[in-house]
Formats: C-alpha cells, structure tokens, sequence
C-alpha cells in the first residue's frame, strides 16, 4: 500500500443551486466514510480558519488514488494537491519495530 497526505482546498461557486451544493456535500460525507470504513481514508483533518482539508490516504497505487479523488462528487469544485509519503529515518516508530537503534 502506497500512502499520500492530500490537500483539498474547496471553493464551491456562490451562485450554485443550493439544492444541488448541499446534495453535493451530502455525497461527499457519506464517500468519505465509506473510504474511511474501508481503510483507504486514513485520516482527514480540517486546516483551521479555510475550507480545506488535509487527508491521508492509503491505497494500492497512483491510479487507485487518481479514481478516488476523480470520483469526489465535490471533486470539480476542488484545488487538490497531492504529496506521496516516504518512511522517514527519524521516525522512532520505525526504529523500534525494525529493533534498530536510530542514534
Ligand atoms: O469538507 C471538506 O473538506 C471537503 C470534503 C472532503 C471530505 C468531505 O466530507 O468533504
């Protein structure tokens, strides 16, 4: 599994039906919990003060990631960027499940 921290900065046009928008963040909440119930949405955070979100997501691969944020029914009203994850050396809990000493 490949993980990747996205950041989703939503921008929904004023004039949309509001209808249509709250139809539209109906679909996205219950997307994302299914994504989360299934252990591709790790985790989704709110950036304070914006209507944005950081999210990790663990997934198979690039396409797998590509079909999910594609399929975001808020999807075309999103700046998205993402950013793959890499271990980091420092990271202790890598250390310790490796039994190495980091130092
Ligand atoms: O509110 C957002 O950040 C946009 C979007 C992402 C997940 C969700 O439920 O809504």
């Amino acid at each position: 599994m490949m993980l990747y921290a996205v950041r989703m900065d939503v921008a929904i046009p004023h004039d949309l039906d509001p209808g249509h928008r709250q139809e539209l963040i109906s679909a996205e909440k219950a997307l994302c919990h299914e994504l989360q119930r299934a252990g591709e949405w790790v985790h989704i955070w709110r950036v304070a003060g914006a209507y944005s979100n950081i999210s990790i997501f663990d997934v198979a691969d690039n396409e797998r990631l590509h079909e999910i944020l594609w399929s975001l029914p808020l999807f075309p009203y999103m700046r998205v960027q993402v950013d793959p994850l890499a271990t980091h050396p420092s990271d202790l809990a890598v250390a310790d499940a490796a039994g190495t000493d980091p130092k």
